[in-house]
Protein backbone atom coordinates (compact mmCIF):
# COMPACT_ATOMS: atom_id res chain seq x y z
CA UNK A 1 0.00 0.00 0.00
CA UNK A 2 1.35 3.35 -0.98
CA UNK A 3 1.60 6.52 1.82
CA UNK A 4 3.46 7.20 4.73
CA UNK A 5 3.17 5.13 8.29
CA UNK A 6 4.04 6.83 11.31
CA UNK A 7 4.76 3.84 14.20
CA UNK A 8 2.90 4.70 17.74
CA UNK A 9 6.07 2.75 19.99
CA UNK A 10 4.55 1.28 23.27
CA UNK A 11 6.24 -1.28 25.61
CA UNK A 12 3.18 -3.38 24.90
CA UNK A 13 1.07 -3.32 21.32
CA UNK A 14 2.85 -0.69 19.47
CA UNK A 15 0.84 0.01 16.34
CA UNK A 16 0.80 1.59 12.59
CA UNK A 17 -1.08 4.98 11.96
CA UNK A 18 -1.46 4.48 7.74
CA UNK A 19 -1.78 7.92 5.83
CA UNK A 20 -2.47 8.08 2.29
CA UNK A 21 -4.64 9.57 -0.20
CA UNK A 22 -7.53 6.87 -1.70
CA UNK A 23 -6.82 4.04 0.91
CA UNK A 24 -10.06 3.19 2.57
CA UNK A 25 -10.71 0.27 0.04
CA UNK A 26 -7.58 -1.64 1.47
CA UNK A 27 -8.89 -1.38 5.83
CA UNK A 28 -10.02 -5.10 4.76
CA UNK A 29 -6.80 -6.47 3.55
CA UNK A 30 -4.76 -4.41 6.37
CA UNK A 31 -6.99 -5.80 9.26
CA UNK A 32 -7.06 -9.36 7.34
CA UNK A 33 -3.04 -9.68 7.34
CA UNK A 34 -2.86 -7.91 10.92
CA UNK A 35 -5.84 -9.57 13.11
CA UNK A 36 -7.06 -11.97 11.19
CA UNK A 37 -10.03 -12.00 12.57
CA UNK A 38 -13.54 -13.91 11.55
CA UNK A 39 -16.05 -11.35 12.40
CA UNK A 40 -15.64 -7.10 12.03
CA UNK A 41 -18.35 -5.22 13.83
CA UNK A 42 -18.24 -1.82 11.77
CA UNK A 43 -19.63 1.23 13.92
CA UNK A 44 -19.92 3.73 11.77
CA UNK A 45 -21.77 7.53 11.77
CA UNK A 46 -24.70 7.00 10.73
CA UNK A 47 -24.18 10.40 8.21
CA UNK A 48 -21.65 7.65 5.99
CA UNK A 49 -23.61 4.66 5.60
CA UNK A 50 -23.90 4.80 2.32
CA UNK A 51 -19.88 6.70 1.59
CA UNK A 52 -17.41 6.05 3.72
CA UNK A 53 -18.90 2.88 6.25
CA UNK A 54 -20.07 1.68 2.53
CA UNK A 55 -16.93 1.17 1.56
CA UNK A 56 -15.12 -0.47 4.61
CA UNK A 57 -18.01 -3.03 4.90
CA UNK A 58 -17.39 -3.69 1.01
CA UNK A 59 -13.52 -4.03 1.54
CA UNK A 60 -13.89 -6.02 4.97
CA UNK A 61 -16.25 -8.82 3.72
CA UNK A 62 -14.08 -8.82 0.47
CA UNK A 63 -11.60 -10.90 3.05
CA UNK A 64 -14.42 -13.25 3.72
CA UNK A 65 -15.08 -12.66 7.42
CA UNK A 66 -18.52 -11.49 8.60
CA UNK A 67 -19.10 -8.31 8.86
CA UNK A 68 -21.58 -6.91 11.44
CA UNK A 69 -22.23 -3.43 10.62
CA UNK A 70 -23.80 -1.00 13.80
CA UNK A 71 -24.56 3.15 13.12
CA UNK A 72 -24.32 5.16 15.57
CA UNK A 73 -26.52 8.69 15.20
CA UNK A 74 -24.04 12.11 14.40
CA UNK A 75 -23.12 14.32 16.84
CA UNK A 76 -20.98 14.55 20.81
CA UNK A 77 -24.85 13.30 22.45
CA UNK A 78 -24.00 10.01 21.05
CA UNK A 79 -20.96 9.41 23.31
CA UNK A 80 -23.14 8.18 25.73
CA UNK A 81 -24.15 5.60 28.21
CA UNK A 82 -27.58 4.77 26.29
CA UNK A 83 -25.77 4.47 23.04
CA UNK A 84 -23.00 2.15 24.67
CA UNK A 85 -25.63 0.27 25.91
CA UNK A 86 -27.20 -0.40 22.79
CA UNK A 87 -24.17 -1.08 21.14
CA UNK A 88 -23.04 -3.51 23.45
CA UNK A 89 -26.50 -5.64 23.42
CA UNK A 90 -26.36 -5.54 19.37
CA UNK A 91 -22.98 -6.83 19.60
CA UNK A 92 -23.94 -9.75 21.72
CA UNK A 93 -27.34 -10.58 19.45
CA UNK A 94 -24.26 -10.40 16.70
CA UNK A 95 -22.53 -13.31 18.50
CA UNK A 96 -19.22 -11.13 18.62
CA UNK A 97 -16.56 -13.08 20.83
CA UNK A 98 -12.84 -12.68 20.87
CA UNK A 99 -12.44 -13.25 17.28
CA UNK A 100 -14.31 -10.51 16.65
CA UNK A 101 -12.61 -6.98 16.20
CA UNK A 102 -14.00 -3.40 16.44
CA UNK A 103 -13.69 -1.21 13.40
CA UNK A 104 -14.80 2.26 14.15
CA UNK A 105 -14.92 4.34 11.06
CA UNK A 106 -16.23 8.36 11.89
CA UNK A 107 -14.66 11.10 13.91
CA UNK A 108 -13.98 11.56 17.14
CA UNK A 109 -17.49 10.76 18.48
CA UNK A 110 -17.57 7.86 16.71
CA UNK A 111 -13.86 6.66 17.30
CA UNK A 112 -13.97 7.81 21.32
CA UNK A 113 -17.45 5.87 21.12
CA UNK A 114 -16.68 2.84 19.58
CA UNK A 115 -13.25 2.27 21.81
CA UNK A 116 -14.98 2.45 24.91
CA UNK A 117 -17.63 -0.10 23.57
CA UNK A 118 -14.27 -2.33 22.23
CA UNK A 119 -12.82 -1.67 25.57
CA UNK A 120 -15.35 -2.84 28.09
CA UNK A 121 -17.23 -5.85 25.58
CA UNK A 122 -15.95 -9.12 26.91
CA UNK A 123 -13.22 -7.25 28.67
CA UNK A 124 -11.75 -6.05 25.89
CA UNK A 125 -11.70 -6.31 21.84
CA UNK A 126 -9.15 -5.60 19.16
CA UNK A 127 -9.73 -1.93 18.04
CA UNK A 128 -9.17 -0.41 14.68
CA UNK A 129 -9.40 3.11 13.94
CA UNK A 130 -10.48 4.71 10.62
CA UNK A 131 -11.06 8.45 10.91
CA UNK A 132 -12.69 10.44 8.63
CA UNK A 133 -12.61 13.91 10.53
CA UNK A 134 -9.39 16.17 10.18
CA UNK A 135 -9.74 16.17 13.86
CA UNK A 136 -9.79 12.45 14.30
CA UNK A 137 -7.45 11.65 11.89
CA UNK A 138 -4.55 14.26 13.60
CA UNK A 139 -5.80 13.61 17.50
CA UNK A 140 -8.67 11.24 18.29
CA UNK A 141 -8.03 8.13 16.57
CA UNK A 142 -4.33 8.34 18.22
CA UNK A 143 -3.07 7.74 21.68
CA UNK A 144 -6.21 4.92 23.30
CA UNK A 145 -8.53 7.33 24.99
CA UNK A 146 -11.81 6.20 24.85
CA UNK A 147 -14.64 7.25 26.65
CA UNK A 148 -18.52 8.82 26.71
CA UNK A 149 -19.56 12.13 28.35
CA UNK A 150 -21.72 12.04 31.44
CA UNK A 151 -24.42 15.19 31.10
CA UNK A 152 -22.01 17.34 33.70
CA UNK A 153 -18.45 15.64 32.53
CA UNK A 154 -17.12 15.57 29.10
CA UNK A 155 -15.26 12.42 28.92
CA UNK A 156 -15.94 11.60 32.11
CA UNK A 157 -16.16 7.60 31.33
CA UNK A 158 -13.20 5.48 30.05
CA UNK A 159 -10.46 3.89 29.60
CA UNK A 160 -7.12 3.67 27.95
CA UNK A 161 -7.30 1.20 25.02
CA UNK A 162 -5.19 1.43 21.91
CA UNK A 163 -6.20 0.67 18.83
CA UNK A 164 -4.66 -1.93 17.04
CA UNK A 165 -4.05 0.09 14.00
CA UNK A 166 -5.08 3.77 12.28
CA UNK A 167 -5.92 3.85 8.91
CA UNK A 168 -6.09 7.36 7.56
CA UNK A 169 -7.41 8.37 4.08
CA UNK A 170 -7.52 12.21 3.15
CA UNK A 171 -9.24 12.02 0.22
CA UNK A 172 -12.46 11.21 2.58
CA UNK A 173 -12.05 14.60 4.04
CA UNK A 174 -13.57 15.85 0.45
CA UNK A 175 -16.43 15.47 1.80
CA UNK A 176 -16.33 17.01 5.54
CA UNK A 177 -18.67 19.90 5.80
CA UNK A 178 -16.32 23.47 6.48
CA UNK A 179 -17.19 23.69 9.81
CA UNK A 180 -15.95 20.28 11.02
CA UNK A 181 -12.85 20.78 8.74
CA UNK A 182 -11.78 24.24 10.69
CA UNK A 183 -12.40 22.19 14.00
CA UNK A 184 -9.89 19.85 13.42
CA UNK A 185 -7.19 22.73 12.81
CA UNK A 186 -7.44 24.14 15.86
CA UNK A 187 -6.10 20.57 17.25
CA UNK A 188 -3.39 21.08 14.96
CA UNK A 189 -2.38 24.68 16.02
CA UNK A 190 -2.03 23.37 19.24
CA UNK A 191 0.41 21.20 18.17
CA UNK A 192 2.42 24.20 17.80
CA UNK A 193 1.79 25.62 20.35
CA UNK A 194 2.64 22.84 22.91
CA UNK A 195 5.77 21.04 21.28
CA UNK A 196 6.95 22.61 18.00
CA UNK A 197 7.42 26.28 17.59
CA UNK A 198 8.91 25.31 13.58
CA UNK A 199 5.55 23.53 13.39
CA UNK A 200 3.51 27.02 14.20
CA UNK A 201 5.16 28.49 12.09
CA UNK A 202 4.90 26.43 9.11
CA UNK A 203 1.16 26.30 9.79
CA UNK A 204 1.72 30.38 9.53
CA UNK A 205 3.08 30.39 5.84
CA UNK A 206 0.50 27.34 4.94
CA UNK A 207 -2.69 28.60 6.42
CA UNK A 208 -4.10 29.63 3.01
CA UNK A 209 -3.18 26.62 1.56
CA UNK A 210 -4.69 24.73 4.59
CA UNK A 211 -8.06 26.42 4.10
CA UNK A 212 -8.09 25.66 0.30
CA UNK A 213 -7.62 21.72 1.85
CA UNK A 214 -4.23 21.69 -0.24
CA UNK A 215 -3.34 17.91 -0.71
CA UNK A 216 0.50 18.24 0.38
CA UNK A 217 -0.21 21.26 3.37
CA UNK A 218 -2.72 19.01 5.02
CA UNK A 219 -0.98 15.98 4.42
CA UNK A 220 2.40 17.59 5.89
CA UNK A 221 -0.23 18.78 9.08
CA UNK A 222 -1.59 15.55 9.73
CA UNK A 223 1.63 13.52 9.72
CA UNK A 224 3.58 15.91 11.73
CA UNK A 225 0.65 16.17 14.02
CA UNK A 226 0.63 12.06 14.52
CA UNK A 227 4.34 12.36 14.56
CA UNK A 228 4.24 15.22 17.57
CA UNK A 229 0.92 12.99 19.70
CA UNK A 230 2.81 9.25 18.91
CA UNK A 231 5.75 10.82 20.65
CA UNK A 232 4.39 12.04 23.67
CA UNK A 233 2.12 8.88 24.23
CA UNK A 234 5.30 6.88 23.96
CA UNK A 235 6.47 8.75 27.13
CA UNK A 236 3.81 8.66 28.51
CA UNK A 237 0.65 6.27 27.89
CA UNK A 238 -1.77 6.48 30.45
CA UNK A 239 -1.18 10.21 31.18
CA UNK A 240 0.68 9.22 34.98
CA UNK A 241 3.42 11.11 34.48
CA UNK A 242 2.19 14.60 33.62
CA UNK A 243 3.54 14.64 30.28
CA UNK A 244 0.73 13.84 28.11
CA UNK A 245 -1.30 16.37 30.04
CA UNK A 246 0.31 18.94 27.10
CA UNK A 247 -2.06 17.61 25.33
CA UNK A 248 -4.33 18.80 27.24
CA UNK A 249 -3.89 22.30 26.44
CA UNK A 250 -7.16 25.00 26.19
CA UNK A 251 -9.04 21.94 27.35
CA UNK A 252 -10.05 22.65 31.01
CA UNK A 253 -11.56 25.66 28.98
CA UNK A 254 -12.64 23.98 26.24
CA UNK A 255 -14.42 21.10 28.03
CA UNK A 256 -16.28 23.26 30.65
CA UNK A 257 -17.70 25.42 27.73
CA UNK A 258 -18.77 22.46 25.66
CA UNK A 259 -20.50 21.27 28.86
CA UNK A 260 -22.23 24.01 29.74
CA UNK A 261 -23.34 25.03 25.98
CA UNK A 262 -24.73 21.27 26.19
CA UNK A 263 -22.34 19.42 24.20
CA UNK A 264 -24.35 21.04 20.67
CA UNK A 265 -23.65 24.64 20.62
CA UNK A 266 -20.08 24.47 20.03
CA UNK A 267 -17.60 21.51 17.79
CA UNK A 268 -15.08 20.69 19.98
CA UNK A 269 -12.19 22.56 17.65
CA UNK A 270 -13.87 25.32 18.16
CA UNK A 271 -14.08 24.96 21.78
CA UNK A 272 -10.77 23.96 22.06
CA UNK A 273 -9.65 26.93 20.21
CA UNK A 274 -11.15 29.22 22.82
CA UNK A 275 -9.80 27.51 25.29
CA UNK A 276 -6.25 27.90 24.15
CA UNK A 277 -7.02 31.56 23.55
CA UNK A 278 -8.34 31.37 27.58
CA UNK A 279 -5.44 29.66 28.68
CA UNK A 280 -3.00 31.89 27.09
CA UNK A 281 -4.15 34.80 28.59
CA UNK A 282 -4.34 32.95 32.37
CA UNK A 283 -0.87 32.56 31.34
CA UNK A 284 -0.41 36.35 30.98
CA UNK A 285 -1.91 37.44 34.63
CA UNK A 286 -0.01 34.60 36.07
CA UNK A 287 3.36 36.24 34.35
CA UNK A 288 4.15 33.25 32.53
CA UNK A 289 4.10 34.49 29.02
CA UNK A 290 4.19 38.04 26.94
CA UNK A 291 1.00 39.39 25.14
CA UNK A 292 2.95 38.77 21.59
CA UNK A 293 2.43 35.40 22.25
CA UNK A 294 -1.84 35.41 22.64
CA UNK A 295 -1.32 38.12 19.96
CA UNK A 296 0.65 35.58 17.77
CA UNK A 297 -1.82 32.29 18.72
CA UNK A 298 -5.06 34.77 17.98
CA UNK A 299 -3.57 35.56 14.87
CA UNK A 300 -3.05 32.46 13.73
CA UNK A 301 -6.90 31.27 14.96
CA UNK A 302 -8.13 33.98 13.02
CA UNK A 303 -6.67 33.23 10.00
CA UNK A 304 -8.14 29.94 9.99
CA UNK A 305 -11.41 31.00 10.65
CA UNK A 306 -11.33 29.62 14.40
CA UNK A 307 -13.64 31.27 16.97
CA UNK A 308 -11.90 32.76 19.90
CA UNK A 309 -14.35 34.55 21.83
CA UNK A 310 -16.93 31.86 24.16
CA UNK A 311 -21.04 32.85 23.93
CA UNK A 312 -21.99 34.10 26.62
CA UNK A 313 -21.81 31.29 29.51
CA UNK A 314 -22.07 31.75 33.62
CA UNK A 315 -18.83 32.17 34.97
CA UNK A 316 -20.20 29.86 37.86
CA UNK A 317 -21.38 27.13 35.76
CA UNK A 318 -17.87 27.05 33.90
CA UNK A 319 -16.00 27.14 37.44
CA UNK A 320 -18.27 24.48 38.93
CA UNK A 321 -17.71 22.47 35.21
CA UNK A 322 -13.64 23.06 36.10
CA UNK A 323 -13.71 21.68 39.23
CA UNK A 324 -15.26 18.33 37.49
CA UNK A 325 -11.75 18.24 35.62
CA UNK A 326 -9.69 14.97 35.63
CA UNK A 327 -6.90 17.27 35.95
CA UNK A 328 -7.96 18.20 39.38
CA UNK A 329 -6.15 17.20 42.42
CA UNK A 330 -6.92 17.52 45.78
CA UNK A 331 -9.88 20.13 44.72
CA UNK A 332 -7.66 22.39 42.94
CA UNK A 333 -7.63 23.40 39.52
CA UNK A 334 -4.70 22.39 37.33
CA UNK A 335 -3.87 24.16 34.16
CA UNK A 336 -1.66 23.78 31.17
CA UNK A 337 0.08 26.76 30.53
CA UNK A 338 2.53 27.97 27.49
CA UNK A 339 5.98 29.17 28.85
CA UNK A 340 7.00 30.21 25.26
CA UNK A 341 5.93 29.33 22.13
CA UNK A 342 6.31 25.08 21.36
CA UNK A 343 6.69 24.85 25.59
CA UNK A 344 3.90 24.13 27.76
CA UNK A 345 3.72 23.26 31.66
CA UNK A 346 0.87 21.69 34.20
CA UNK A 347 0.74 24.89 36.39
CA UNK A 348 -1.21 23.63 40.09
CA UNK A 349 -3.03 26.10 42.49
CA UNK A 350 -3.81 28.44 40.40
CA UNK A 351 -6.34 30.99 42.10
CA UNK A 352 -9.96 30.30 40.97
CA UNK A 353 -9.71 34.45 40.88
CA UNK A 354 -7.51 34.83 38.41
CA UNK A 355 -10.19 31.72 36.24
CA UNK A 356 -12.89 34.09 36.81
CA UNK A 357 -11.05 36.85 35.80
CA UNK A 358 -10.06 35.20 32.35
CA UNK A 359 -13.25 34.29 32.01
CA UNK A 360 -14.39 37.38 31.93
CA UNK A 361 -11.98 39.04 29.66
CA UNK A 362 -13.51 36.83 27.27
CA UNK A 363 -12.43 38.57 24.01
N1 LIG B 1 -9.75 10.46 22.26
C1 LIG B 1 -9.06 11.57 22.02
O1 LIG B 1 -7.85 11.61 22.21
C2 LIG B 1 -9.77 12.77 21.48
C3 LIG B 1 -9.02 13.82 20.95
C4 LIG B 1 -9.69 14.93 20.42
C5 LIG B 1 -11.08 14.94 20.40
N2 LIG B 1 -11.78 13.88 20.91
C6 LIG B 1 -13.24 13.86 20.85
O2 LIG B 1 -13.62 13.85 19.46
C7 LIG B 1 -14.93 14.35 19.36
C8 LIG B 1 -15.03 15.31 18.20
O3 LIG B 1 -14.70 14.62 17.02
P1 LIG B 1 -15.02 15.22 15.58
O4 LIG B 1 -14.65 16.64 15.54
O5 LIG B 1 -14.42 14.29 14.61
O6 LIG B 1 -16.59 15.21 15.52
P2 LIG B 1 -17.67 14.14 15.08
O7 LIG B 1 -17.23 12.77 15.30
O8 LIG B 1 -18.94 14.58 15.70
O9 LIG B 1 -17.79 14.33 13.51
C9 LIG B 1 -18.15 15.59 13.00
C10 LIG B 1 -19.23 15.51 11.95
O10 LIG B 1 -18.64 15.19 10.71
C11 LIG B 1 -19.39 14.18 10.03
N3 LIG B 1 -18.40 13.44 9.24
C12 LIG B 1 -17.42 12.66 9.70
N4 LIG B 1 -16.60 12.32 8.70
C13 LIG B 1 -17.11 12.86 7.56
C14 LIG B 1 -16.71 12.87 6.21
N5 LIG B 1 -15.57 12.31 5.81
N6 LIG B 1 -17.48 13.50 5.30
C15 LIG B 1 -18.62 14.13 5.72
N7 LIG B 1 -19.03 14.19 6.99
C16 LIG B 1 -18.27 13.57 7.91
C17 LIG B 1 -20.07 13.42 11.12
O11 LIG B 1 -21.26 12.83 10.66
C18 LIG B 1 -20.34 14.49 12.15
O12 LIG B 1 -21.56 15.11 11.87
C19 LIG B 1 -15.26 15.00 20.69
O13 LIG B 1 -16.14 14.19 21.40
C20 LIG B 1 -13.92 15.07 21.39
O14 LIG B 1 -14.05 15.02 22.79
C21 LIG B 1 -11.15 12.82 21.44
O1 LIG C 1 -4.93 12.44 23.89
C1 LIG C 1 -4.92 13.23 24.85
O2 LIG C 1 -4.33 12.95 25.90
C2 LIG C 1 -5.65 14.51 24.80
O3 LIG C 1 -5.78 15.19 25.80
C3 LIG C 1 -6.19 14.92 23.46
C4 LIG C 1 -7.35 15.89 23.54
O4 LIG C 1 -7.33 16.65 22.34
C5 LIG C 1 -8.69 15.21 23.60
O5 LIG C 1 -9.72 16.17 23.48
C6 LIG C 1 -8.94 14.29 24.78
O6 LIG C 1 -10.13 13.55 24.57
C7 LIG C 1 -9.10 14.99 26.10
O7 LIG C 1 -9.01 14.06 27.09
P1 LIG C 1 -9.47 14.28 28.60
O8 LIG C 1 -8.70 13.28 29.35
O9 LIG C 1 -9.18 15.69 28.97
O10 LIG C 1 -10.92 14.01 28.64
ZN1 LIG D 1 -9.18 17.76 22.09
Amino acid sequence: MSGQVVRVALSERSYDIHIGAGNLASIGTLVQAQLKPVHAVLIADARLAATHAATCEASLAATGMRVTTLLVPSGEKSKSVEQSARLWNEMLAAKTDRRSVVVAVGGGVIGDLAGFVAATFGRGLPFVQVPTTLLAQVDSSVGGKVGINLPAAKNMVGAFWQPRLVLIDTAVLHTLPEREYLSGLAEVVKYGVILDAPFFAALEQSAAALLARDTVALTAAIKRSCELKADVVRQDEREETGLRAVLNYGHTFAHAIETVAGYEALLHGEAVSIGMVQAARLATLLGRIDEAFCVRQKRLLDALQLPTVSPPLAADDLVAAMQRDKKVERGLLRFVLPTKLGHVELVGGVEEALVRQTLAANC
